[in-house]
């Protein structure tokens, strides 16, 4: 690299009951000796308005460091995907941090601040992006996974719920989405999913929900997609039906260590190209935050964005 990186961090003091913003203030103490510029989100949307001000403002090389959890990260690209000049960096601050597991970063903010410091003008490492569109005009990035169905409902719930502020309080808030799973399961009802993959039509009856996986991990910790892989051009996509809601308490708990795909009602292939629609409209969530109702259409852009990444 020829310019050196400006240095700016995005802070979302919310994330995690405010753990984040306590981290943040320990962290900057060791930025004493180099120059950064940080801002802080004030309320949903502002991590994506500020990365993109900042990208339309500077020519120069930035590296933009969002510190928070997954919806921190998640907002932040959205704001500077399009502009090759910003590079992303991660500090994970928040509850769930799928983010940072599900692209081989250390989950320990003191660790970050180590190798972002280290390696603040090295070469970036470039990663898949997945693009979504729903009828309701709603689009964008996710660079987790997107998903429709049951699991939506339950990042819906969890993360309006003051369960999981209580539970993140006393640092357990990942326990909240065990609670809402077990809670609306009895209520659900599954109905038929219609999956246009590649240009092949795929109809699933009695289906939970169906995720598009960029990366392994959703829901906190969960290895819903062992195969997925953010950098070779594809997304894997997970669909659960047809099976009983005991049986999905079971199938759930596997989903920790990715047991779930020997399950014959659990089926999983790739795709680059999917179109998402259910019998009756269900939720759909974008890298874990609540966008829309079915139907709607998702296409990878393959290595449209770059991290600054130190496996741990
Ligand atoms: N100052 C703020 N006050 C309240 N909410 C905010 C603020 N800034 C951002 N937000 C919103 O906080 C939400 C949660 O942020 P984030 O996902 O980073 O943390 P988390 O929920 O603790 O972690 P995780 O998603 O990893 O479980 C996001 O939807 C974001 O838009």
């Amino acid at each position: 690299m020829s310019e050196k990186r400006k240095l700016i961090f995005i802070v979302n003091p919310a994330a995690k009951n405010g753990f984040s913003l306590r981290i943040w203030k320990k962290l900057s103490m060791q930025l004493k000796d180099i120059p950064y510029e940080v801002y802080f989100t004030e309320k949903t949307r502002d991590g994506t308005e500020i990365a993109k001000s900042l990208a339309m403002k500077h020519s120069h090389p930035l590296l933009i460091v969002a510190v928070g959890g997954d919806g921190t990260i998640h907002e932040v690209i959205n704001g500077i995907m399009h502009f090759p000049h910003v590079t992303i960096a991660y500090i994970p601050a928040g509850s769930g941090n799928d983010f940072a597991r599900g692209f081989g970063m250390p989950q320990d903010p003191k660790k970050s601040i180590e190798y972002i410091k280290e390696l603040i003008d090295s070469h970036e490492t470039l990663f898949d992006a997945g693009v979504y569109t729903t009828n309701q005009g709603v689009n964008g990035i996710f660079v987790n996974s997107v998903g429709a169905g049951f699991d939506a409902l339950i990042s819906m719930k969890g993360n309006q719920s003051k369960v999981k502020k209580w539970l993140n309080s006393i640092s357990l808030g990942k326990l909240a989405y065990t609670y809402y799973i077990v809670k609306e399961l009895f209520r659900y009802q599954p109905t038929t999913l219609t999956l246009e993959v590649d240009g092949e039509t795929k109809k699933f009856e009695k289906t939970w929900f169906v995720t598009v996986s960029n990366q392994q991990y959703f829901g906190g910790g969960m290895k819903i997609a062992p195969h997925a892989d953010p950098q070779d051009g594809e997304f894997n996509i997970t669909v659960v039906h047809r099976l009983s809601k005991i049986k999905l308490l079971f199938i759930f708990v596997s989903v920790f260590w990715g047991g779930h795909l020997k399950y014959k009602e659990v089926v999983s292939f790739n795709g680059r190209e999917i179109s998402i629609d259910f019998d009756q409209p269900v939720r759909v969530h974008a890298d874990g935050e609540d966008i829309a109702e079915t139907p709607f259409y998702v296409k990878i852009s393959p290595k449209s964005w770059g991290l600054i990444q130190k496996a741990e």
